[in-house]
């Protein structure tokens, strides 16, 4: 089994919260209030910037060019592509740079993105891959089953873009490298032993995930 499939099916209820959350399911058939979405955007737009960094750490511990190639193009995939198509997104929920970048992380923000890297500053490459996984292959996992339903494509669902964003192929690319590159790391380090503290940061990564939707919701109200 693909390491990635084995550390979902050990997070269990965890990867299920994160996946399934309220907050996903009112994206798949457009029944998310819009504050609950652009409270979600404003503090998205401030995690992708941390999130670039968390990512950049992974150039840093890299054992190989290969390695340091591979997350140079996934810094390059947060900083170049999803941070402008969010950029647009936001600017058609009437929210503009300037706004986005006055606003204070939210503490669902800081907690995840400083964990994931800590995990990458405590840990080697597979650590961080691990903790970076639930976000980059979750969102692609997410779109994609929201976009095979007709609501999630319906011209009246206002999250159509959005789920079209994470549902495309660029987008989908980017987390299929990131399974292989588990599975690459898996290959060279993954130990029995070692793999129940993965499983640790994986799901503690997945509430995380979950804890940031919530916040939509909540700091929207
Ligand atoms: C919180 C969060 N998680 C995941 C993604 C998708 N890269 C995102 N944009 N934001």
């Amino acid at each position: 089994m693909r390491v990635f499939e084995r550390l979902k099916a050990a997070a269990g209820d965890d990867w299920r919260s994160y996946t399934e959350h309220r907050f996903v399911a009112g994206l798949g058939d457009g029944t998310l209030p819009a504050a609950a979405f652009r409270t979600y955007l404003v503090q998205d737009y401030l995690f992708l910037i941390q999130f670039a960094r968390a990512y950049a750490l992974a150039v840093f511990k890299g054992r190989t060019l290969a390695d340091m190639r591979s997350a140079h193009r996934g810094v390059s995939a947060i900083l170049d592509v999803e941070m402008d198509l969010h950029v647009k997104l936001c600017a058609a929920w009437g929210l503009s740079p300037e706004m986005l970048e006055a606003t204070p992380e939210a503490r669902a923000t800081t907690a995840y993105t400083r964990f994931v890297i800590d995990t990458g500053l405590r840990g080697d490459l597979l650590d961080l891959h691990v903790a970076l996984s639930p976000c980059v292959i979750g969102y692609a996992e997410i779109a994609r089953r929201l976009a095979a339903a007709p609501a999630g494509s319906a011209p009246e669902n206002p999250y159509r873009e959005w789920i079209a964003e994470y549902a495309g192929d660029a987008y989908q690319d980017v987390a299929a490298s990131a399974i292989a590159k588990l599975d690459d790391l898996g290959a060279y380090s993954l130990t029995e032993r070692r793999f129940e503290g993965l499983t640790a940061i994986f799901a503690q990564a997945c509430r995380l995930e979950a804890d940031f939707w919530q916040m939509g919701l909540d700091e929207s109200r």
